[in-house]
């Protein structure tokens, strides 16, 4: 594999994923750069989302695909907005309508637990049988104010206890060190070592 399609319109997410991919030496790029349809994203598990997104951008480019489906799983929502991160608060989306949302939904709560969630699913083909996944999770607190400026998405309210730091307050490096992103990525990029040494 010397070329992969990252199979994801997202700004901030192909920003972390890009810099996360650096050490496996392969030329990365989005699927933009071949007007990838956005796919269709009707499962309800994250890790589902995420294949059926990769298999979309590998039919259309005919290379392997790379695609993340993540979101915020708030404890006392019952794991909302979940699958619906992107689209919270409706359609267009927006993250500032999704933070408002999910302020609003909260007001008056004291148990404010979340965690990020993401999941990586790599194809080789359209068709691949063996989809390599991982997984990763981020624990934290829902603020009851934005703080920050970087990031993207929900990072403005995501608060790292240990760090009394919001994801926007916390440097890009650093966010991709401890995040559920940082994480999936590792463990991925580990197997696929694997693989090329089998
Ligand atoms: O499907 P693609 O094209 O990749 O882009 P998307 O933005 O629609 O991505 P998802 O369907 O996976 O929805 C994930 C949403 O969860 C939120 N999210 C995921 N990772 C995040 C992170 O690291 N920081 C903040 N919010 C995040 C953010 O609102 C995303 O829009
Ligand atoms: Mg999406």
């Amino acid at each position: 594999m010397d070329k992969l399609v990252l199979a994801s319109g997202n700004a901030g997410k192909l920003k972390e994923l890009s810099s996360l991919l650096a050490p496996l030496g392969i030329e990365v790029l989005p699927q933009s750069a071949f007007n990838v349809s956005e796919a269709e994203e009707p499962h309800p598990s994250f890790v589902e989302n995420a294949i059926a997104k990769a298999r979309h951008a590998a039919r259309a480019t005919g290379l392997p695909a790379l695609a993340d489906d993540s979101g915020l799983c708030v404890d006392v929502l019952g794991g909302a907005p979940g699958v619906l991160s992107a689209r919270f608060a409706g359609e267009p989306k927006s993250d500032a309508r999704n933070n408002a949302l999910l302020l609003e939904r909260l007001a008056d709560e004291p148990k404010r637990g979340a965690r990020f969630y993401c999941a990586l699913a790599l194809v080789r083909h359209a068709d691949d049988p063996q989809p390599i996944i991982a997984c990763g999770e981020w624990h934290g607190e829902i603020l009851e104010a934005a703080r920050g400026q970087g990031g993207f998405g929900y990072d403005p309210l995501f608060l790292v206890p240990d760090l009394d730091q919001t994801a926007a307050e916390i440097d890009h490096s650093l966010k991709n060190v401890l995040s559920h992103r940082g994480k999936a990525m590792r463990q991925l990029l580990d197997r696929l070592r694997a693989e090329q040494q089998a």
